[in-house]
């Protein structure tokens, strides 16, 4: 991949601008790590059928690439940095590589295993993760592993030394592009913390991406990127529930006040639960002034709006949410696609990420085929729908936005 594969410059300042380049990760063997016994943990609610996902992958990919948009694999991204960086390599070793859970000898054992194995190959290793029976059938070439390890002898060869990150593939949580800087975010959960190790790497060390500029680096407390909306240049939402904390959304207003990013950060309260993980579960923007969100919470939605000052900053409390973003925005006022719907088919299809798409202009969105009486209001609406199927995609309740990082979009 070169370096002029980025079509556009890098980065975005909204949701809506037409899409230029886009990051997405093709699900692949880490996937085949869910079993009924590791699922929950895993964050997914079901075992995917991997190869049909991998299908259903593909056909996004395309529909995007039709669209004009750039396509990069996080896969392909993370192989290529190891390849031209020794340092990219060590740093993802070192990330995967956990003292603390497999003790010193087993410890030196898997970083010296790993240090031997080609980019492509650790790359694989660092995102399907390895067992304890993959590592030792790996070792036959290495040097005898040192045999004083109590941790590989009580282990079963099942468990794994590497854990799987089957959650790489929602690419929007890990990184975002915020005006022409990217942040790496700090995720709240166990199963997903590690998969900033990778977008970290890729950032630092992919020749793409040299000098690019980092935003919210400080990373003190847990952000996702699910819950960030970029709503106008300048406006930014905040979700925080059950991933970001009040003290993430704190702490990158600050920082995106500090290098200049943001004017205002609406920091928006969502139940802190499954369904809602991510403020991008409820609504997402469609247009430059038109979002759609679940009907449940049309009336109840509210904001913080922080806004910077000459001399610090002010917190106004408890607006509703489309009237302070509208007030932020500096528009009359945010459109609301009512999508009208009953509360069950409501239910069923916020839980099928309805009301996640992922706008590729203004107006034109890519929504899963499923979520039908949704997508026949936003057609009523005015927006294009571009429909992918998400039977076996949707299994880790995410949908398009959530499974793209866009990395650069036409500025507004
Ligand atoms: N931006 C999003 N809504 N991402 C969805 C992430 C889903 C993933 N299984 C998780 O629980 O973390």
């Amino acid at each position: 991949m070169s370096v002029d594969a980025v079509a556009g410059p890098l980065g975005a300042d909204s949701e809506v601008g037409v899409l230029r380049t886009v990051m997405l990760h093709r699900p692949g063997d880490e996937l085949r790590r869910l079993t009924p016994r590791n699922n929950d943990q895993l964050l997914f609610d079901g075992l995917p059928w991997v190869d049909r996902a991998q299908d259903e992958h593909d056909a996004f990919a395309d529909l995007l690439r039709g669209r004009g948009v750039t396509v990069l694999l996080l896969g392909e991204l993370l192989t290529e940095a190891m390849t031209v960086s020794g340092a990219a390599r060590m740093q993802g070793i070192s990330a995967a590589v956990d003292a603390r859970r497999l003790g010193r000898s087993l410890a030196e054992d898997l970083a010296q295993h790993l240090r031997g194995v080609p980019a492509a190959e650790l790359a694989q290793i660092l995102m399907a993760g390895m067992t304890f029976d993959e590592l030792l059938e790996a070792e036959t070439g290495d040097p005898q592993p040192s045999g004083a390890s109590l941790v590989r002898r009580m282990h079963h060869g099942g468990d794994f030394v590497i854990d799987p990150l089957p959650n790489l593939l929602f690419t929007r949580d890990s990184s975002f592009w915020i005006d022409d800087r990217v942040a790496i975010t700090s995720l709240a959960l166990p199963a997903r913390v590690r998969e900033t190790s990778l977008t970290d790497l890729i950032y630092a060390f992919h020749p793409m991406f040299r000098g690019v500029r980092r935003a919210y680096e400080s990373r003190t407390a847990p952000v996702e990127g699910g819950d960030v909306l970029l709503l106008a240049p300048g406006v930014v939402a905040v979700g925080v529930g059950e991933r970001t904390t009040p003290a993430g959304a704190e702490a990158l207003a600050r920082s995106l006040f500090e290098d200049d990013l943001a004017h205002s950060v609406l920091v928006v309260p969502i139940a802190q639960e499954r369904a809602s993980m991510h403020l991008d579960t409820v609504c997402t923007m469609v247009d430059t002034d038109a979002v759609v969100m679940y009907p449940a919470i049309q009336d109840t939605l509210s904001a913080f709006t922080i806004h910077r000052e000459d001399a610090g900053v002010t917190i106004r409390g408890g607006d509703p949410f489309l009237e302070a973003a509208a007030d932020a925005m500096g528009i009359g006022k945010l459109r609301l696609i009512d999508t009208g719907l009953d509360h069950v088919t409501a239910e069923r299809e916020q839980w099928d990420d309805g009301n996640n798409t992922l706008a590729i202009a203004p107006g034109v969105v890519v929504a899963y085929e499923r979520n039908v009486e949704t997508n026949a209001r936003l057609e009523a609406s005015g927006i294009e729908v571009l429909r992918i199927s998400g039977s076996e995609l949707g299994s880790g309740r995410g949908g398009p936005r959530c499974m793209s990082c866009p990395v650069s979009r036409e500025r507004l």
